[in-house]
């Protein structure tokens, strides 16, 4: 079934007017009038026409917590003690009601979805223990993590304790993604549950910016975890409900330092989001869930039950364009997919069968701890078959978008309102069920199944033999059809796809699905790569349209990796950089500290003469991996160099601040390109002045152009480190500072698993693939982390330069 999707238009704020409500519920032609499923805006173009987006369900301003939780969230919990996984997500622009959605106020009245599904959770499983004279024993415990700036943090750890890199995500087979050392807390009552949630909630990052007094700084991701013991068999399923953080437009929100790194993630995050969402109603080969840790474990899908998404949207004109990309997402996400695929029971070791008869049995039947992509049914098979399926009927579309206006009056097919379907479980009739009761020995489907088997369950697909010729034919025409789609994504982003390509003849053997396997993983590596850099170029024109031109610059440089070789960024970030530091030099000279018609590396070298020893310029490098610290533990200063940290020490307080004197030190121009951002121009000598964050308030434009200037130099010490981590030879790097040979090894683990394409968390491909280019990407290998970076650093003192 498909992703259910309801909206919910939250009532006017203190600040708000009447006169200013854009957006309203409507029944669509032909529902009871009490009922609401459209959504209408008005076209910004053209106000006297309408845009109409049909959903589910559509709550408007007056609809009360408990009216949405009844009806939407309510019908999922006698599902969820079946054995299938419920997923609850709220999406929307900052400020629209998500966290009051989903956790809402103190109040009983107030009380959001989680406390409410929480104390159903509850009721049931007392009735249900209750009913069966306690034969069943029903167990709930949670875990509660968030994703802050694209690093994952335990709600159960007091900031202090966080590891800047945060826990690790692993794949663990079929797209499934884990985090690893979450903390699972049982809580046997609604009373305990909610002194849990309340304490973890403490921890969460939120902010107060221009839009929201407490807006939230992270996606948070609650999983209820329901585990049902009758006798020797086991049932686990899982709630999860998340709190997406909202995207933001800057402009408005007038973020500065801090909030800005949060939300250029926060929207990166959900750009990603919609990218993947925007895949999967392609229906493209790939989806890029890998391109952000807020899609990699939504991915995972705990929806491989039931998934409802809550769109939240203010009413008001100021949010217009906004409201309307959100309801143009939601109405792409109604047409996901999901697979209802209830959780397996497992047993416990039954008396006289041997341990391994125990295992191989609860590994057929294991629970799904791990959650399934949101995708649509056909690729959640394998891509590559996806022609084979391409027979399978299509389930019809559930919703329709029309526009009221006089030419839009034309409308798609109105299919009836599937809320009745809902909740009288018709759509419980999944294939995989029906399957299941097939197989009378095992009593239900084993959930693992091979791509080629989850056809056809009950016939295990032939292997056909392909000779080699054909199976080469079939690797060229792969290659050229992803060529292809990137060549057509590059051309014409708004194109449709193209069309399909024909069928192939037959199944394909297991030997060169795995062929295809890795060449589908390479050509995903180089995309990867790009759509990161298309992200980079939209926020750079985003600050350049804001006039912000050192932040222009800084993501055209990072952007510029992304892109080897393309003339036309180089000719922008060249020109960029000339105007900024044609500025500089008009401050410098009025500074009286420059003479007329001398280039300015020409000055900087005559003013300052030479032989003096530079502080090195790694700021951006160094701070990067600092970014990745919680907001109550970062203390990244841009412009901190080397010397600085070793006079004082890596731990030096923020607070200790003042401005310092700007010394004017001439830096050797670098020998060569910095492998981080190979540069098209040369690049000019920097002047470079230990400015702290608390600085760029008053001087923003000098912090930010250095800051972009650094991002794409390294020190001597820094390359040498870098050198002596891609030897990967260990008894190399047990020598640096802090490492030793345990960690040595593990490091140069980490790097032959990225040679090896495992892209793991620092995902570092294409061609630096198996190699660190930069600290923060050392820092992002397992078990590194900044302070690692800091004191492989430091241990070479400068013997490196
Ligand atoms: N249905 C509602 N009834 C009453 N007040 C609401 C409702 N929805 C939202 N609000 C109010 O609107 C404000 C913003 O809501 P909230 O913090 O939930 O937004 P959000 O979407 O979670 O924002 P962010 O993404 O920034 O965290 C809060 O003051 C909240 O109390």
């Amino acid at each position: 079934m498909s992703v259910r999707v309801v909206a919910r238009i939250r009532p006017l704020l203190k600040a708000e007017i009447e006169r200013d409500v854009i957006v309203d519920a409507a029944s669509a032609p032909g529902e009871a009038e009490e009922k609401k499923s459209v959504v209408r805006i008005p076209n910004p173009k053209k106000e006297s026409e309408a845009f109409s987006f049909q959903f589910n369900s559509v709550y408007g301003q007056e609809a009360t917590q408990a009216h949405l939780f009844d009806n939407e969230v309510s019908p999922t919990v006698k599902h969820l003690f079946k054995g299938y996984d419920v997923t609850l997500f709220a999406y929307g622009v900052t400020g629209t009601g998500k966290t009051h959605t989903m956790r809402g106020g103190k109040s009983l009245a107030e009380r959001g979805v989680i406390p409410r599904l929480l104390s159903s959770i509850y009721r049931k499983a007392r009735r249900l223990e209750k009913d069966s004279a306690d034969a069943t024993q029903v167990e709930v415990s949670m875990s509660y993590y968030e994703i802050y700036n694209d690093r994952v943090f335990d709600l159960f750890e007091p900031p202090e304790k966080r590891t800047a890199a945060g826990l690790p995500i692993r794949d663990v087979g079929n797209g499934k993604t884990q985090v690893v050392g979450l903390t699972e807390r049982p809580c046997t009552s609604l009373k305990e549950f909610e002194l849990l949630y309340d304490q973890a909630n403490v921890n969460r990052s939120t902010s107060a910016t221009k839009l929201n007094a407490h807006s939230s700084r992270s996606h948070a991701v609650l999983c209820v975890k329901i585990t049902q013991t009758t006798g020797d068999e086991t049932r686990v399923s899982t709630a999860s409900a998340i709190d997406l953080a909202g995207s933001e437009d800057n402009r408005r929100t007038d973020n500065k330092n801090e909030r800005m790194v949060e939300s250029a993630s926060i929207n990166k995050s959900l750009f990603v989001l919609a990218q993947c969402v925007e895949a999967i109603s392609r229906k493209q080969a790939r989806i890029p869930y890998r391109e952000s840790k807020m899609t990699r474990i939504l991915s995972l899908g705990q929806n491989n039950g039931f998934t409802v998404m809550i769109l939240n949207l203010a009413p008001v004109r100021s949010y217009h364009l906004d409201t309307l990309s959100s309801l143009n997402f939601a109405n792409r996400t109604k047409k996901i997919e999901v697979n209802e695929v209830e959780n397996q029971p497992f047993f416990r070791e039954a008396p006289g069968k041997s341990k391994v008869d125990a295992q191989k049995h609860n590994s057929m039947n294991a629970p799904a701890m791990h959650r399934q992509p949101l995708r649509p049914k056909i690729l959640s098979q394998n891509s590559h078959l996806k022609d084979v399926v391409a027979n399978v009927p299509k389930p019809a579309k559930q919703f329709s978008v029309y526009s009221d206006g006089p030419r839009g009056g034309q409308r798609t097919s109105q299919t009836p309102n599937t809320s009745q379907a809902w909740h009288s479980g018709v759509l419980l009739k999944s294939p995989k069920r029906t399957s299941s009761e097939a197989i009378p020995t095992l009593g239900r489907p084993s959930k693992i199944s091979r791509p080629n088997d989850s056809l056809h369950p009950l016939k295990p697909a032939p292997e056909p033999s392909m000779n080699q010729d054909a199976i080469e034919a079939l690797i060229a025409r792969k290659v050229t059809e992803a060529l292809a789609e990137r060549a057509a994504d590059q051309t014409a982003l708004s194109e449709p796809p193209p069309p399909p390509p024909p069928p192939p003849s037959a199944c394909i053997p297991d030997e060169l699905q795995r062929r295809l396997d890795a060449l589908e993983k390479r050509v995903g590596g180089q995309e990867t790569e790009r759509a990161e850099g298309l992200q980079y170029l939209l926020m750079a024109k985003q600050h350049q349209v804001r006039g912000e031109e050192g932040s222009a610059l800084k993501m055209y440089l990072l952007a510029l990796p992304h892109f080897p070789g393309n003339e036309k960024l180089g000719r922008k970030v060249r020109g960029l950089r000339e105007r900024i530091e044609g500025r500089r030099a008009e401050r410098e000279g009025k500074r009286g500290s420059v003479e007329g018609g001398v280039s300015l590396a020409e000055r900087r070298g005559s003013a300052l003469g030479g032989g003096v020893e530079l502080p090195s310029i790694t700021a951006a490098v160094e701070s990067e991996p600092r970014q990745w610290a919680p907001p109550s533990r970062r203390k990244a200063k841009i412009g901190e160099d080397d010397s600085h940290h070793e006079e004082a020490g890596p731990e030096e307080d923020d607070t200790d601040f003042s401005p310092r004197p700007r010394t004017k030190l001439r830096r050797p121009l670098p020998s060569k390109r910095s492998a981080t951002a190979p540069l098209p121009a040369e690049q000019p000598a920097i002047k470079h002045s230990p400015a702290p964050i608390n600085d760029s308030d008053n001087n923003n434009d000098t912090s930010e152009d250095e800051l972009a200037c650094a991002l794409v130099e390294q020190t001597p010490r820094t390359r040498h480190l870098l050198n002596i981590i891609n030897t990967k030879d260990v008894s190399q790097i047990k020598l640096l500072k802090g490492v030793g040979a345990k960690k040595a090894e593990a490091i140069v683990n980490c790097l032959c698993d990225l040679d090896e394409g495992e892209g793991g968390e620092s995902g570092i491909g294409g061609e630096g693939r198996g190699r660190v280019m930069t600290l923060g990407q050392l820092g992002k290998l397992r078990g590194v982390g900044v302070k690692g970076v800091e004191n492989m650093r430091a241990g070479l003192g400068r013997t490196g330069v």
